[in-house]
């Protein structure tokens, strides 16, 4: 069997400053980071993880966090370089519903969306902290309607094109490929672990861990619902590095993303 093909999908970068990065410890300061996805190549069908920001959304919204993001860095741009489009991909599955991992989501009406079965009814009715994360709703038009911003859904976007499976707890995607419920920065985040054939396994922090200071410190981003829990995701997430010898990737990391294959480049 062909071996799975992971590609990440530069999404261009934004900024915070260095105490949104690493809550209490910083340093502070303007921080340009990148955002990416997630393309899992796998026998059993092309899975998309997460899908980046919404450049208008981030400049009508958030223009503090100075979004840099060129065309082949939109989710359809990123799908072409690979040959790909949109209705190309099986599963989309997000790892959670902050603005930067949904912004591509309207590009994908007809394909089966996933995510765990409290980050909905959380982005649906947040707390006064969450607002921000979770100011881009047009992945659903429930939660759109339930926070009074079916605004921000395009022509088209109905109930039925925009609803989700809901999942708990880890689950295998397809083989190789495992969600790790670890919550915290949401109450229903994921991060990713695929193991291939021909290589050491891939882990996939997301936003568990922004950048390799907060992982290998269990430094909380700014943005969390729970710390405790986050401290706890990153110790876990360091069990599974361990036992499973996987190469770790951050989410939000600018010194490591520089390392990292991108473009038609990919781990497998
Ligand atoms: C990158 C990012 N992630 C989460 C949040 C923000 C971000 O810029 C702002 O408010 C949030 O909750
Ligand atoms: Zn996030
Ligand atoms: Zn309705
Ligand atoms: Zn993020």
């Amino acid at each position: 069997m062909a071996d799975t093909k992971v590609f990440l999908l530069d999404g261009g970068s934004l900024v915070l400053d260095g105490f949104h990065i690493w809550w209490n410890k910083g340093p502070g300061g303007e921080v340009r980071f990148p955002v990416y996805s997630v393309l899992v190549d796998h026998p059993k069908g092309k899975f998309l993880i997460d899908t980046g920001y919404d450049f208008d959304h981030v400049q009508k919204v958030l223009p503090f966090e100075k979004p840099q993001q060129t065309e082949q860095q939109t989710i359809p741009g990123a799908l072409k370089l690979l040959g790909l489009e949109p209705k190309d991909i099986d599963v989309l599955f997000n790892s959670h519903f902050h603005f930067d991992h949904v912004g591509g989501n309207k590009f994908f009406p007809d394909t089966k969306k996933i995510c765990h079965k409290d980050e909905l009814p959380q982005a649906a009715k947040c707390q006064p902290f969450e607002v921000l994360g979770y100011s881009d709703l047009a992945f659903s038009s429930e939660v759109a309607e339930a926070r009074g911003m079916s605004d921000q859904l395009t022509a088209g976007q109905t109930h039925d094109n925009t609803k989700f499976e809901l999942i708990e707890g880890d689950v295998e995607l397809a083989p190789g490929v495992t969600l790790i419920y670890t919550p915290g920065h949401t109450v229903g985040h994921y991060s990713l672990l695929v193991e291939f054939d021909t290589r050491r396994p891939l882990l996939l922090t997301l936003d568990a861990a922004y950048t390799r200071k907060n992982y290998e410190n269990d430094i909380n981003a700014g943005f969390h619902i729970d710390p405790v829990a986050g401290v706890n995701s990153m110790r876990r997430l360091k069990e599974i590095e361990k036992s499973k010898d996987a190469e770790v990737l951050f989410s939000h990391d600018p010194k490591s993303f520089k390392d990292y294959r991108t473009g038609v480049n990919f781990y497998g």
